[in-house]
């Protein structure tokens, strides 16, 4: 399948007290054309960080120390900051968690997306205001005129996280990232959030990358999913599989903890601790103190990037035991 996006062994490191302290630890991730790649796991994980990393906005004292970006054939960790600009916004865009924080308060909406057009695209404004109305036809903002000349204060939450979708898919991208785009709104608008995206990637062939930490949105509109765990990934594949034939002890506590769906939101289980501080990672498997299945071998060594299948990838001793003892089963059976 083609891919729109390669990353392998990125490496991100801040120096602190002399030393690099890895917030990104060699991850793998692969986003194919016109599919949704979910990148899930607790806050800490690094799931902005890797997406800060393709967008080029990884900040001092951040910095990328090691692997490769590839977007389109294009290396993204050696690219300068004029060329970045052209890509920014156009053919990769993004979409953070609250609209109001990327939203110019005092500029009307309709304004600031045709900036956004105008930025990459030599047209008029006439059409560009037209485009816009356009778009916000297309992500389902009632009155799109009339709206072209509201502020974003006299918008609902649904209504803005609309706009920055607009916003973001008027160049028509080649890659979506949405950082958590649907946290801040209530269920049912999440519900028509989710639908518009996957809708608007099918419809113009966009991949998008959904960061987020709920299972459930994952579940919604992902293809793929790639689980994160203190800046490494620990499980990959395509969605279903993760779901049914869950191999890493993480992924099944994320999915325990899926809350019921319904008003009084209850969550039945709590993967216990807390994910470590990048300054002071455990010797061995990085989830050993949590995990319920914890061997002696997953306190001192690290475990391997082991694939299951082509597109099933697990790192975990765990699973690697239970291979053998499958495969010790088979030989027992037939000699
Ligand atoms: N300036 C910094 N200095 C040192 N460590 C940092 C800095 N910024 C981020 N980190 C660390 O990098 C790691 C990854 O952070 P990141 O923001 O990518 O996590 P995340 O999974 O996106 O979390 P969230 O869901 O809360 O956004 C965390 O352990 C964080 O503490």
């Amino acid at each position: 399948m083609d891919n729109i996006l390669t990353i392998r062994d990125l490496k991100v490191a801040f120096q602190v007290r002399g030393r690099d302290a890895y917030a990104l630890d060699g991850i793998n991730i692969d986003i194919p054309k016109g599919k949704i790649v979910g990148i899930v796991g607790e806050s800490g994980c690094g799931k902005s960080m890797t997406a800060m990393s393709i967008m080029g906005l990884i900040k001092s004292p951040g910095r990328i120390v090691g692997g490769s970006i590839d977007f389109c054939g294009n290396e993204l960790t050696k690219m300068g900051i004029r060329e970045y600009a052209n890509i920014r916004g156009k053919d990769i865009s993004m979409i953070f968690q609250e609209p109001m924080t990327s939203l110019n308060p005092v500029v009307k909406v309709g304004k600031q997306v045709m900036e956004a057009i105008i930025l990459h695209e030599h047209i008029s404004k006439a059409e560009a205001k037209q485009r816009v109305i356009e778009i916000f036809n297309e992500v389902g903002i009632p009155e799109a005129e009339k709206r072209f000349n509201s502020y974003p204060h006299e918008l609902s939450g649904g209504l803005r996280q609309r706009v920055m979708i607009g916003m973001a898919m008027i160049c028509k991208p080649k890659l979506l990232i949405a950082d958590e785009p649907t946290t801040a709104l209530d269920v049912t608008i999440e519900a028509q959030i989710l639908r518009l995206m996957k809708r608007l990637c099918e419809e113009s062939g966009t991949s998008i990358m959904m960061i987020t930490h709920n299972m459930g949105v994952v579940a919604e509109i992902c293809d793929y999913v790639y689980v994160m765990y203190a800046g490494r990934v620990v499980e990959s594949a395509p969605t279903k599989i993760l779901f049914n034939e869950t191999a890493h002890p993480y992924t099944s506590g994320l999915l325990k903890s899926i809350p019921t769906i319904g008003k009084k939101q209850k969550r039945l289980y709590t993967i216990k601790g807390n994910v470590p501080n990048i300054l002071n990672l455990p010797k061995g498997c990085r989830f050993a103190d949590r995990c319920d299945l914890t061997q002696n071998i997953c306190l001192s060594d690290r475990p391997k990037d082991d694939y299951i299948t082509d597109s099933h990838m697990v790192s975990c001793f765990l699973h690697k035991r239970i291979e053998d003892e499958r495969s010790c089963i088979k030989i027992k059976k037939y000699s």
